[in-house]
């Protein structure tokens, strides 16, 4: 051992090695898990909400740096995980909490990560790490701690570079639900949706529950009857890990539902997924977007909202004029004012729109929740036109 630490549990922390594929290397204390591990080395800008980070699926596979320097304070609690499991791959702070201290914690984030599982580095400087992703871009990453870490650096960085890139990683089926699943309506029930389920975090359902909606989360592999089976009054697609160009099946339903002209959201991936419905390419960011603190124009009415991001994708579609797509005109809706990246589509002949974002906000500003009211008034507009017609049939 060249180097030791007290850890959170008092105890001696082993070194550890972070190795990024393209050779710099990391070195700094057993968080978590000892063991190796591997991924995407991502950053997320998010100051809180780190149980929540730690449980999107939409991290796995994800190796993720935070580069709030103090993480660990509110301990680990029951009530925020946004999902069953932790999904990143791996997880690497600088400062970690040594007593959480909060009412409803039950366990330090250490003794989390080392119960999932989970490996991650300590004592990092992230500052460092994160100047160089954002210079050289996300790439793949190995942490090594215990024995995994009494190899030769080559040896590491062989394996590093032996890990699948994140380009072209079809993954959705590997984080969804195997089994359809209800999550009741809040109060009076008003509407159904259907929600393909391609990594959903938690809160999308509660969100829409909130609004009187009964939700039908259904697999990622669902057919277009086992969503037209719940009778929907509209359709939902989730946020997702993996490359937008490998979801054929995802793209195959959401066409189908624009066929039939079914009110339409999506979040994330499920914008991704709307982009390649319309025709439209999805390409790999340098870096991403990833904390709860990214500036978006909503450009209907000319607002900056602040909210929160988890995408290393996007869509390319012009921002500069109203496109037309085999279901009508289509216009960017919202960009990101950091890098004009395309963070929302809206169809103009048919009730379907997405974010690139997540208004669900967990964890996050709640600038964006508004998205989830359009959702509801598209269905409600949808259902007062189709009652119309059936009137007219009548009479
Ligand atoms: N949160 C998401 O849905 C992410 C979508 C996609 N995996 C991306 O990284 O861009």
């Amino acid at each position: 051992m060249t180097t030791s630490a007290r850890g959170a549990t008092g105890k001696t922390a082993d070194p550890a090695l972070l190795v990024l594929e393209d050779g710099r290397t990391f070195r700094g204390r057993a968080f978590g898990a000892v063991g190796e591990t591997f991924g995407e080395a991502v950053f997320s800008t998010g100051m809180t909400g780190y149980q929540e980070t730690l449980t999107d699926p939409s991290y796995h596979r994800q190796v993720v740096v935070m580069t709030a320097p103090h993480v660990g304070n509110t301990g680990v609690n029951d009530e925020d995980p946004e999902s069953a499991r932790i999904w990143v791959a791996g997880y690497v702070v600088r400062d970690p909490a040594r007593t959480p201290s909060n009412w409803r914690a039950t366990r330090s984030l250490d003794q989390e990560l080392r119960d999932q599982g989970v490996v991650g580095i300590s004592g990092v400087d992230t500052r460092a790490l994160t100047r160089h992703l954002r210079e050289r871009g996300a790439m793949r990453v190995g942490i090594f701690s215990g024995e995994a870490a009494a190899r030769s650096e080559a040896e590491l960085l062989a394996a590093v570079r032996g890990v699948p890139a994140m380009k072209g990683a079809d993954l959705c089926g590997e984080v969804a639900t195997q089994q359809a699943y209800v999550v009741p309506a809040i109060g009076e029930k008003r509407f159904t949706v259907a929600a393909v389920d391609l990594g959903i975090k938690g809160m999308t359902p509660h969100r829409m529950a909130e609004r009187g909606i009964e939700v039908h989360v259904l697999p990622a592999g669902a057919s277009v009857e086992d969503i037209y089976a719940v009778r929907p009054d509209g359709v939902f697609f989730s946020n997702g890990p993996g490359d937008p160009a490998t979801a054929e099946h995802p793209v195959a339903l959401m066409r189908a539902v624009l066929e039939r002209g079914t009110p339409l959201f999506g979040i994330c991936f499920g914008n991704q997924i709307l982009g390649r419905a319309l025709g439209f390419g999805t390409f790999k960011l340098k870096y991403g977007h990833r904390g709860i603190n990214q500036p978006v124009q909503d450009r209907t009415t000319g607002k900056v909202e602040v909210t929160a991001h988890n995408h290393g994708f996007a869509v390319d579609a012009p921002l500069d004029r109203v496109s037309d797509t085999p279901y009508g005109r289509a216009e960017v809706s919202h960009v990101c004012l950091n890098d004009d990246v395309v963070e929302g589509l809206r169809l103009l002949d048919k009730p379907a729109f997405s974010v690139q974002y997540h208004p669900e906000a967990a964890a996050g500003p709640h600038d964006a929740a508004y998205l989830f009211d359009r959702f509801v008034e598209l269905m409600r507009d949808n259902n007062q036109h189709s009652a119309t017609l059936m009137e007219d049939q009548r009479a």
